[in-house]
């Protein structure tokens, strides 16, 4: 019997160039002005299995780079695997304040497209959010205030 495949159309935008010493290691960044809503790559996806994740994966760098992927399991149960990304979308850092790409899963051809949020400047990173459960010292975090500048915070506060 013959199966008719499925053509997923791919496309990236050329106007990117990786940065490799960074305060986060590698990041994206624009090489020109980036407009809003330009597709920045479109990404394959390889689902991994929940006890692959859990015994092997999980314990290595590569998990570093997977993302949540919701599947149903043979019985029917949502659940949340892990995914590799092929592409652009394993090199996207993490930015709280600044996030410029946002991201659309496609479950059933398993690819994920990014896009620019808004215009993107020649020069500036492009970053995602990853969320708040961070497992790594976020380089975007304003520093903590100095013991000194607290107490001298605390001294100004008037009670009355
Ligand atoms: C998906 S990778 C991104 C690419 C990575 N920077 C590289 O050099 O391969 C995720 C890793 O990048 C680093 N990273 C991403 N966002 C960061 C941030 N805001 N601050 C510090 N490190 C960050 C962390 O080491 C994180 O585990």
């Amino acid at each position: 019997m013959h199966m008719e495949s499925t053509r997923i159309p791919l496309e990236r935008c050329p106007d990117l160039v990786i940065l490799t010493d960074t305060p986060k290691g590698r990041g994206v960044f624009a090489a020109k002005l980036i407009p809003a809503k330009t597709v920045l790559d479109a990404c394959p996806v390889l689902i991994l299995g929940i006890e692959e994740n859990e015994r092997h994966i999980e314990h290595t760098s590569l998990y570093h780079y997977t993302y949540n992927w919701p599947i149903v399991n043979e019985e029917g149960k949502k659940q949340k695997a892990q995914a590799i990304i092929f592409g652009l979308g394993s090199m996207f850092n993490h930015s709280s304040h600044e996030q410029n790409v946002v991201w659309d899963r496609d479950l059933l051809r398993q690819m994920i497209t990014y896009r620019a949020l808004r215009d993107i400047q020649p020069g500036e990173e492009l970053c995602i959010s990853y969320g708040d459960h961070l497992t790594f010292k976020d380089a975007d975090a304003p520093p903590l205030p100095r013991p000194e500048d607290e107490i001298e915070q605390l001294n100004r506060i008037q009670l009355d």
